[in-house]
């Protein structure tokens, strides 16, 4: 059994990874932190973990750490980055779920994340950790970079026209949705039922920190710069990620055949048949990526609906297949459920 740590054990995504790692035949989750809850049975502050974890939550300490075989960090940006040197040292192998080494050019990271890098000489070895594009180098990483939600959805939404080089890279557009537990559990008035419920807005317009991330997705994707209009809403949803996707085309091709070959090998991209219009709570509980192409009245403009659950294949979900292709191990381990319906 691979012996494994998770820093963050009460945050959604923590909690995500637990439900996803108690049907994996090959884990022993050993160490499960939190501050707040040191002392406590998981089980107590999260009873669909009752009989699957009932040990106690504890301190996060590094010599604990060291001695799990790999360590999630499910934490807020910025944690992660204090311990990694000393666990990578000790031969622990790293995945971190938060931000702090996604950004490969430091000075945009800490112009975003309004902090200095507390370990700017690992973040050129971490490995951004999007197996659809870097499978290969995520199977030798000690330290992978787990992608965020809205990165997730859309950079797979527009990477095969990137990819290709079928399309204007100075007007992408991406208008994406979430639901609210894509900004944690930790408590805040933006979030409060009477805020949220029966209501829709953007937030973030003048600048998200997800928009660099992206950037540097399709940038790499492309060889060249690209330019993107990123604008992310809050939906009175718990999970969900609905990414609407715009590009121009600059040559006819068989879109809907290009991305069913991009992503036939792919166990967690599905592509819909043409015409689909994916919804986000049918991906509930499953890690899929879902997407569907369309191109309105045949014009040039193509408009691609990318859809995942935002704590699965947009966090928890990817960081297990992440972990499985680090450890050798067959990628689909612990992420087979069926999704839930209604
Ligand atoms: N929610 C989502 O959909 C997604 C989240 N992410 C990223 O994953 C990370 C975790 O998110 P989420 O689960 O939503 O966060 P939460 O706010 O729900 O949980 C944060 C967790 O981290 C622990 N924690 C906070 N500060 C520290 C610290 N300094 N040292 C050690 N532990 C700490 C908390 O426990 P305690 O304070 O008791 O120690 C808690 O368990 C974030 O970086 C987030 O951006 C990425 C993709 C999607
Ligand atoms: C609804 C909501 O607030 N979503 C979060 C995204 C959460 C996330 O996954 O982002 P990181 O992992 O990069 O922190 C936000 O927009 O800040």
């Amino acid at each position: 059994m691979v012996k494994v740590g998770i820093v963050g054990g009460t945050g959604y995504t923590g909690v995500e990874l637990l439900r996803l790692l108690a049907g994996h035949p090959e884990v022993d989750v050993a160490v499960i932190t939190s501050r707040a809850e040191a002392g406590r049975p998981v089980s107590d502050i999260y009873p669909n973990l009752r009989g699957h974890f009932d040990i106690p939550f504890t301190e996060p300490e590094l010599d604990q750490l060291k001695s799990c075989d790999l360590v999630f960090f499910a934490t807020p940006n910025g944690t992660a980055m204090k311990m990694v040197p000393e666990l990578l040292d000790g031969n622990c192998k790293v995945i971190d779920l938060a931000a702090d080494f996604r950004i490969k050019d430091l000075a945009v990271w800490e112009q975003w994340y309004g902090m200095p890098h507390a370990c700017p000489e690992r973040v050129a070895e971490a490995v951004y950790g999007l197996p659809e594009v870097n499978r290969q180098a995520i199977r030798q990483a000690r330290l992978v970079a787990n992608p965020g939600c809205y990165p997730t959805a859309t950079t797979l939404g527009f990477l095969p026209l990137v990819e290709a080089g079928l399309v204007n890279l100075t007007g992408l557009i991406a208008d994406c949705k979430s639901g609210v537990s894509g900004a944690g559990r930790g408590a805040s008035v933006g979030m409060l039922m009477g805020e949220v419920g029966e209501s829709f807005k953007a937030y973030g317009v003048p600048g998200h920190r997800h928009m660099p991330e992206i950037k540097q997705n399709l940038s790499v994707a492309a060889g060249q710069d690209v330019a993107l209009t990123f604008v992310a809403h809050l939906v009175p949803m718990i999970r969900g990620i609905h990414s609407t996707l715009y590009a121009t085309i600059t040559s006819d091709v068989d879109l809907q055949a290009m991305y069913e070959q991009r992503y036939a090998n792919e166990p967690f991209v599905d592509v819909l048949p043409a015409g689909s219009h994916p919804e986000t709570r049918s991906v509930r509980g499953i890690n899929h990526c879902r997407m569907a192409i369309h191109r309105p009245q045949g014009g040039d403009t193509v408009v691609i609906l990318s859809v995942i659950d935002n704590l699965v294949k947009g966090a928890a979900g990817q960081a297990v297949q992440n972990m499985n292709i680090m450890l050798g191990l067959d990628e689909t381990l612990g992420l087979q459920a069926v999704a839930l319906l209604p």
